[in-house]
């Protein structure tokens, strides 16, 4: 069992609040992601449930048990960082065994979760090596193994992808993924990364300067976000955001995605001029310059060609439409 409930946290620094509030409920076996630009108290909130930090006001309880004062070692959860955090002096397989070791199991027992870790990280051949004679993935995936060996009630990741190149960062997120099928274990994972979240997550909780803005799973945020906050956080590139009065609607703004906008050489509301191209291989994007509603992104599937300076005419979809108020706040 591994069930995570914050109820009214919050999180000061001196007199500076930076978690201002948060109530979640996280169920057994569910994979959570925090979303939220840098600064907005991701990493704060999961150090918190850690016990890496205090939490200032507020509860923060596993399977209904109140553990604000319980010490870190004690909470049975496994952190997995950034930056790894091995032990340079001893082999992947003393790496992955230490915390066991430390309660005093016994060794066969050790070497036995060690290798079952391994073999779902495939990592076996490289046990008996040393942190500095493996590739950043797979320090990665030592870190990975060193969590599961301790087969915690929650397992929590910060950003554990960001020192990986691009190829790395997909298979390794494949990886997180099956194992996280594989262990039916709760998962609390950090990222900027949108994509990361939403290929990972079951539910994803958008954070904004110490709030939760909207908890939601991801296809539900995408297709149904509260504000333009979530709006635009979710989904890339970002939807566009149009002036809902020069387009004759009584909303304020008007989200669409960039999909939902048709580009033509003549036809549409929206006169532009062409900004910038990007041509993906699977689809294109282009960048209109518009006068009344700033650059807007088209994205077309396939390729297609919209010489730079060319001028273009837009038509959003309206049935694809977010109509905002104001102060942000979506009008359904
Ligand atoms: N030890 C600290 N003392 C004072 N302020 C802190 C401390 N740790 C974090 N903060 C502040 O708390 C806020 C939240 O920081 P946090 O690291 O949780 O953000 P984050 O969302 O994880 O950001 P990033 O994506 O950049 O890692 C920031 O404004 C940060 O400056």
């Amino acid at each position: 069992m591994g069930a995570l409930t914050l109820k009214n946290v919050t999180k000061a620094f001196g007199k500076t609040e930076v978690i201002k509030g948060v109530d979640l409920d996280v169920k057994d076996g569910e994979f959570c992601v925090f979303v939220g630009p840098s600064g907005c108290g991701k990493s704060t909130l999961l150090r918190m449930i850690a016990g890496l930090e205090d939490v200032t006001s507020g509860d923060v309880e596993i399977d209904g048990e109140r553990i604000n004062d319980l010490a870190p070692a004690r909470r049975e959860i496994a952190m997995v960082f950034q930056s790894y955090a091995l032990y340079p002096h001893l082999t992947v397989r003393d790496n992955m065994g230490l915390a066991l070791k430390q309660l005093g199991t016994p060794k066969a027992q050790i070497v036995e979760a060690a290798d079952k870790a391994a073999a779902m990280l495939d990592l076996g051949p490289l046990m008996e090596r040393r942190p500095s004679e493996l590739s950043g993935g797979q320090r990665q995936r030592v870190a990975i193994g060193r969590a599961i060996v301790r087969t915690p009630k929650l397992f929590l990741f910060d950003e554990p992808l960001s020192n990986l190149d691009a190829a790395l960062r997909v298979a390794t997120r494949i990886e997180i993924a099956r194992l996280h099928r594989d262990l039916g274990a709760t998962m609390i994972y950090v990222t900027h990364d949108q994509v990361e979240a939403m290929t990972l997550a079951d539910k994803i909780v958008v954070l904004r300067a110490g709030r939760v803005e909207q908890v939601g799973r991801p296809m539900d945020l995408y297709n149904d976000p509260d504000n333009t906050f979530v709006a635009g956080f979710i989904g890339s590139p970002q939807m566009n955001f149009l002036k809902a009065g020069l387009l004759g609607l009584s909303s304020d703004t008007v989200g669409i995605r960039p999909e939902h906008l048709a580009i033509s050489a003549t036809e549409g509301p929206i006169e532009g001029s062409v900004s910038h191209l990007e041509k993906l291989g699977g689809e294109t994007l282009t960048y209109v310059r518009t006068p009344d509603h700033g650059l807007l992104t088209v994205r077309q599937f396939g390729e297609h060609d919209h010489p730079v300076d060319s001028t273009v005419r837009l038509t959003p979809d309206q049935s694809r439409a977010f109509h905002f108020d104001a102060d942000g706040q979506r009008l359904r």
